[in-house]
């Protein structure tokens, strides 16, 4: 299986989570398209989907999914996502696609998040992947000289702005032995709109796919 292959077993897994005449939370990135082609197959069966970036909003109604806003849909069962990094405690990093504001908003706002992976995403110790931060423009020089003192190493993300206007730094050289205490320093930073570490919030169940088959963790 090669990691396409993978990224597409473990979001097609996903749907079986997905309840009839439901509203579903989806998430952004190339493991999370595997998931809204599949869902698209099943698109008669659900109300609809509540999307966590513009890229995700097009593909959807492109394959012909009502896209709501969450605003109107109220709260959701199941929220589906992949990742860039998961420890054993379903702790992520996320925001490689610049999507983890919204994509944290919906994610807060389901009652069950699943992470879909391959088998690449699991790692020990999260923060081999640069930890991404959104940051209102204004605020990049200072915040980058914030987190510089928790031992990050920033580095705006050039020519890149987020659906919501705003910048992503990326923050290298971490090992993050403590990712709900660092999530909670950094968005005591002002002007972080979004910090990509989903740690004091994990994912409740990760699908993750090897060459041996599917994992569940
Ligand atoms: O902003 C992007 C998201 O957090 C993605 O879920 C994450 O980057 C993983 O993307 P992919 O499935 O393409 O590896």
């Amino acid at each position: 299986m090669n990691q396409d292959e993978m990224k597409q077993a473990a979001a097609e897994a996903a749907i079986q989570h997905v309840e009839d005449d439901t509203i579903v939370g989806v998430g952004t990135g190339s493991t999370v398209n595997f998931f809204i082609d599949a869902l698209a197959r099943i698109k008669g069966r659900i109300e609809g989907a509540v999307s966590s970036s513009q890229a995700s909003t097009e593909r959807m109604r492109a394959l012909g999914i009502r896209v709501l806003d969450l605003n109107e849909a109220g709260p959701l069962p199941l929220y589906v996502d992949g990742a860039d990094e998961t420890n054993a405690h379903r702790q992520l990093i996320k925001g490689g696609g610049g999507a983890l504001t919204r994509e944290k908003i919906v994610a807060a706002a389901s009652e069950k998040f699943v992470c879909v992976v391959d088998a690449s995403k699991k790692v020990g110790v999260l923060g081999e992947f640069p930890l991404p931060l959104e940051v209102i423009p204004m605020a990049r020089s200072y915040v980058a000289r914030e987190v510089a003192k928790l031992g990050a190493r920033p580095v705006l993300r050039s020519g890149f702005v987020t659906d919501n206007g705003n910048d992503i730094l990326d923050l290298h050289g971490l090992s993050i032995v403590n990712p709900p205490e660092l999530e909670e320093r950094i968005n005591q930073i002002v002007g972080v709109v979004c910090c990509g570490l989903f740690a004091q919030r994990p994912a409740d169940e990760v699908i993750m796919a090897t060459p041996d088959g599917l994992q569940v963790f």
